[in-house]
């Protein structure tokens, strides 16, 4: 059971053969007698001919889909969608919306959906978008948002709302909702957005207010634990395969070339890894979670020049946080953080450009032609592909229909291609990141044919700090067409230790 040391503990609901329904705070938690209304949905003509529309309260999402015939039925998360009964009526709803931190392709696709969801779905005309990120609740104006506001909005990168890093004062924001009589928060962020949301929801109800907290998570990292994976990313991979085909053709036009290309990824390097996947043209993928080493037997030199002499060209592919124990060693030790404590990265792209060329440019050497290209901001500016706008826009009509079923402290989320409603303090426990030793890292070696870079003490240390397998993709939810229809045999360790992560993408089922 998931350990929890925040102000409100989980409200966790156990049932026969080992189910756990993790669930979400709702308003009659603590506040009593609050009225509820007929969800205006039964008479919209677009919804009242669906069969089944409204979830079953008792719906839920199993966090595990890979299971033994005797396994527990283990974690579950509550079904998002609509329910038959709301807990405000229309006009009563003051909506608001905020964006904190990075930017990331489809915010403005999330701000639009909600919009338009919370008008045509529910009859709320009363939306605030907040400037700026959290400090916009007490430093700055609010923007009237309407769906003719954000109509077009979807087709432009970044955020409408603005967005900031820092600034997160608990009291000073929850007496903002407070003073402007606001009574659902929609927040769209990463990590660091949503434990700020954790505080505020806290805050909320310690002053027993009628005021729904819902998070959307975002983050071009897909740091995001629980999740199949966060909007922007299905974009960012899209984006990045431009660079990689730049740097591929530079390569492969001259004698020895070598294409450098930097991918974000502050902690995780999940970009990287689907990108080197999908692009076929990358030789080599280093992350931050896999260490490496450039000098001697086995290193990063070595190989190059093994490539070079194969192919007469190379191409690598390096997350942001990859190596930055070597910068480190390398260079002035740096301990900078940004104004919401995120580390400050040295840029390893073009650290590891000046170090290659160093090295090729010894006497003994092969003479090398080497291109860098940072391509990250410009991935992360884009306006959200055709796919990301989908899942935008079933985050957004998540978030409202649980924020109108009383729902609160949630954050909406895609479990194994289900959506979501995820309690606040789940999300916050941790930060996703590629398991070396999953399946999926060992397809990209061999996709790439390029050396792991680890030592067997590398390995055993990988092997111990083993997280619980990545969300994104597991087992037979993937559409792995070489895995499909046969029967897995894991290893005996993995069924031992249950570990069954395979990390191909989920299909919307
Ligand atoms: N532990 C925390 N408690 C309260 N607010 C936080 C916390 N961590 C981050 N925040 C706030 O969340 C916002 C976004 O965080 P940041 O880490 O910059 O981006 P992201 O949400 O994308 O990870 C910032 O305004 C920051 O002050
Ligand atoms: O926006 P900044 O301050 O330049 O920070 C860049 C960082 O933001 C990211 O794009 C996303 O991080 P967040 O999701 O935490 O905002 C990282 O990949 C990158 O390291
Ligand atoms: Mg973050």
């Amino acid at each position: 059971m998931p350990s929890n040391d925040s102000d409100s503990p989980m409200k966790i609901v156990h049932g026969d053969a080992g189910y756990i329904l993790e669930d979400v705070p709702h308003f009659t938690d603590y506040i009593p007698n609050l009225p509820t209304y007929p969800n205006p949905l039964r008479s919209n003509p677009a919804y009242s001919v669906v069969k089944q529309y409204f979830v079953h309260m008792d719906d839920t999402v199993p966090q595990k889909v890979v299971v033994h015939k005797d396994s527990p039925r283990g974690i579950h998360f509550r079904r998002a969608g609509p329910r038959q009964k709301v807990y405000f009526k229309s006009d009563e709803v003051h909506a608001c919306i905020v964006t904190c931190g990075g930017l990331c392709p489809g915010l403005n696709t999330v701000i639009r959906e909600i919009v338009c969801g919370l008008s045509y779905m529910y009859g709320v005309n009363k939306v605030l978008g907040i400037d700026g990120g959290y400090r916009g609740f007490y430093s700055k104006n609010t923007i009237t948002l309407t769906p003719k506001v954000v109509n077009d909005i979807h087709k432009r990168g970044g955020t409408i709302l603005g967005t900031s890093r820092g600034g997160h004062d608990t009291g000073k924001i929850v007496d903002s909702i407070q003073d402007r009589g606001i009574n659902q928060v929609y927040i769209i962020g990463g990590d660091g957005t949503q434990r700020g949301a954790t505080v505020i929801y806290e805050e909320v109800r310690r002053r027993g207010l009628k005021v729904a907290i819902a998070g959307i998570p975002k983050t071009i990292d897909n740091d995001i634990p629980v999740i199949d994976k966060s909007f922007g990313f299905d974009t960012a991979v899209e984006e990045a395969q431009r660079a990689i085909n730049a740097a591929h053709v530079e390569a492969e036009s001259i004698e020895n070339g070598i294409g450098v290309v930097k991918l974000m990824g502050r902690y995780s390097g999940f970009i990287a890894m689907y990108a080197t996947l999908a692009s076929r043209d990358v030789d080599c993928c280093l992350i931050p979670e896999s260490p490496f080493y450039l000098e001697g037997k086995g290193g990063l030199f070595e190989f190059i020049q093994k490539r070079l002499k194969e192919n007469g060209h190379m191409v690598i592919v390096i997350a942001e946080g990859a190596g930055q124990d070597l910068l480190t060693e390398s260079m002035q030790a740096m301990d900078q953080k940004d104004a919401s404590g995120n580390k400050l990265l040295q840029d390893v792209g073009l650290w590891i450009s000046h170090k290659i060329k160093d090295h090729f440019a010894r006497k003994d050497k092969i003479p090398i032609n080497l291109k860098y290209i940072d391509p990250t901001y410009m991935i992360r500016a884009i306006q959200s592909n055709a796919s990301d706008n989908v899942y935008c826009t079933l985050l957004a009509q998540s978030a409202v229909h649980g924020a109108m079923a009383g729902y609160t402290g949630f954050t909406v989320g895609l479990v194994n291609g289900r959506h979501t409603y995820i309690p606040f303090n789940r999300i916050n426990e941790r930060q996703n990141k590629v398991v070396i030793t999953d399946r999926m890292w060992a397809r990209l070696l061999s996709s790439t044919n390029q050396p792991s870079f680890l030592s067997p003490k590398d390995l055993e240390e990988a092997k111990k700090a083993e997280q619980p397998p990545t969300e994104l993709l597991e087992g037979n939810n993937c559409n792995d067409v070489g895995d499909a229809g046969k029967e897995e045999q894991p290893p005996k360790d993995e069924q031992e230790s249950g570990n069954h992560a395979d990390n191909g993408i989920k299909t919307e089922n």
